[in-house]
């Protein structure tokens, strides 16, 4: 990777011409998804700004960035959630979609039927929803406490019973938005090795295509970790995009470089 042009911290909003010198990873699989300059606005908040994007089949991206920089607009944008204001944005349509969100929404009701539920929805006789719950539960090793109610369950429980919901479904892309970040040590630690284990799956597209991941998340331990690909936000803008690698060891533009800094202690 070719050395990053510096970006002056004291001008976090780069211009056109200063985005268009930034790297951008071009991913070798075939795009998931693909954004050019989009910008979505809240009222007067303009969440991202002139977003470039392209994400290749069994990536794994990791988006960062200090509050408010956009992250979970961008990961929402990316689901459907929410509308970019301007800018151009596609999808692979055959590809099955799933997300995750800092505190999972769980219904009052077992374990299994809030994972049931899910596939239900996608058209699963509600006999075999309950029997492939089940195995989903196993497999994030909550099988034991299926029949509880899932809203009485700690959040590190809840959060493994919200990605059973989503692995039952055999996603191809998986969403998720600061899954750890509410969870202590020990949950964290569990959490991202099913995350990890997720990623290392595949989906219903079968094994030649692994399950593509993109996540938000304040840990830049985590971040290495499990990110093939890092995405730095400032401002709604991408000021940094480069393989996980070259992010922590190579030159970053100042901002990100202090952020990283500031994050590392
Ligand atoms: N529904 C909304 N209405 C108005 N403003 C919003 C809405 N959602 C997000 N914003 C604003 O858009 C900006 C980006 O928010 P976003 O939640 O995407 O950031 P983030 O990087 O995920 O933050 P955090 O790390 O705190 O989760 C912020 O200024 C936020 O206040």
């Amino acid at each position: 990777m070719s050395a990053v042009p510096a970006v002056n911290a004291a001008a976090p909003w780069p211009d056109a011409a200063d985005r268009a010198r930034l790297p951008t990873v071009v991913p070798e699989h075939p795009a998931v998804f693909s954004l050019r300059d989009v910008g979505v606005r809240y009222g007067r908040v303009q969440a991202l700004n002139g977003v470039s994007l392209s994400v290749g089949c069994g990536e794994r991206v990791a988006l960062i960035g200090a509050n408010g920089c956009g992250k979970s607009t961008l990961l929402r944008v990316l689901h459907g959630l929410a509308k970019p204001s301007s800018g151009c944005w596609s999808r692979d349509s055959d590809v099955r979609q799933a997300m995750l969100f800092q505190r999972p929404h769980m219904l009052r009701a077992t374990a299994q039927h809030n994972v049931a539920l899910g596939l239900w929805l996608h058209g699963v006789r509600w006999r075999e929803a309950r029997a492939l719950a089940l195995v989903a539960l196993q497999r994030v090793g909550l099988d034991g406490i299926a029949t509880q109610n899932a809203r009485t369950l700690s959040g590190g429980q809840q959060q493994r019973v919200a990605l059973a919901r989503a692995w039952a479904l055999r996603p191809d892309v998986l969403l998720l938005d600061e899954p750890t970040s509410s969870l202590d040590p020990h949950a964290k630690r569990e959490v991202e090795a099913l995350m990890a284990d997720l990623a290392a799956s595949h989906g219903q597209a079968g094994p030649a295509h692994p399950v593509t991941m993109v996540f938000s998340s304040h840990n830049l331990g985590q971040v290495k970790r499990l990110a093939s690909r890092v995405v730095y936000l400032e401002h709604g803008c991408v000021l940094a995009d480069l393989p996980v690698h070259d992010f922590f060891n190579g030159p970053l533009p100042d901002a990100a470089r202090l952020f990283v800094k500031g994050e590392m202690g």
